[in-house]
């Protein structure tokens, strides 16, 4: 796994959308051969989603040849209510950017059948030929997407009850009401990500930093399933400092020596440039 750590949030999200673009651009999608991207929600992502929207704008970045798939999706919250991951998606990304209507997926978390709906969006994601990059966020408990502690480690997606930390944690975007937060959602699983060619999870702040530890220094855990990814083939935590306050000072100079040449902004900014051409 590789753990690149940024002096601020600012930085993580600048670093996230440029290592999205650089992917792309290299990739080189079509309409015949589509880059598949995942997406999460919350409040981490939405700087890199404003990051990808500058490069967009910038002309660096197109999402014509994108299929997107997101992580999850509350139960019984229609695609127009504000809380709902599709209404965020669209207000905090879509809306500002090429990407085609047909191309985007999110759970249905009203579908009638729910469990049909997970399996037809598995096998829609093995249709698209699976998932080249899904970027995450992770909970204050460890969890990703809507995996929460205890979550089978090869699940796939599938509806969760949410745990009563998840309900308080998200209780901020619903007037600070826990009860109006729903109490179950539809989310992909631990193994739908961990098929998934690269992941990238990102975490700021001292909130993150015990998931942070768990996932980069404790053992692989169905209790803090972020874990899981030191079992994937190329997975990398984006934090900045605070996030990571509770790993080992040597884990953490290791990580900064080893990425030391990969941390420069600027140049990476240049170099999608030049890759743009
Ligand atoms: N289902 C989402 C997760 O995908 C997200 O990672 C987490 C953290 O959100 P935030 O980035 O707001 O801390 O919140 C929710 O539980």
């Amino acid at each position: 796994m590789r753990v690149i750590i940024l002096k601020n949030a600012d930085e993580v999200a600048k670093w996230s959308a440029y290592q999205i673009a650089k992917k792309i651009l290299k990739f080189n999608p079509t309409k015949e051969k589509p880059f598949v991207l995942g997406l999460p929600t919350g409040s981490t992502p939405l700087a890199t989603y404003k990051e990808l929207i500058n490069l967009y704008n910038e002309k660096i970045l197109s999402f014509e040849n994108i299929v997107t798939f997101n992580m999850d999706e509350y139960v019984g919250l229609k695609p127009e209510d504000p809380q709902s991951y599709h209404y965020f998606m669209n207000e905090n990304f879509f809306k500002y950017i090429d990407i085609k209507k047909e191309n985007i997926n999110i759970l249905n978390g009203c579908a009638e059948d729910l469990e049909k709906e997970c399996e037809d969006y598995e096998n829609k994601i093995k249709a698209a030929g699976g998932i080249q990059l899904f970027l995450g966020g992770v909970g204050e408990d460890g969890h990703i997407a809507f995996n929460e502690p205890g979550s089978s480690l090869s699940s796939h997606t599938r509806d969760k009850d949410l745990t009563y930390d998840t309900i308080l944690a998200n209780s901020r975007f619903f007037d600070n009401d826990i009860e109006k937060v729903p109490k179950w959602a539809l989310t992909i699983g631990v193994g739908t990500l961990m098929d998934s060619k690269e992941v990238m999870i990102l975490a700021n702040g001292y909130k993150k930093a015990r998931a942070v530890y768990h996932g980069v220094e404790g053992g692989v855990n169905h209790l803090w399933t972020i874990s899981a990814l030191q079992l994937h083939r190329r997975a990398v935590l984006v934090i900045d400092e605070m996030a990571a306050s509770d790993i080992k000072v040597k884990t953490y100079r290791y990580f900064k020596e080893i990425e030391a040449k990969n941390l420069n902004l600027e140049e990476y900014k240049k170099y999608l440039i030049e890759l743009a051409k």
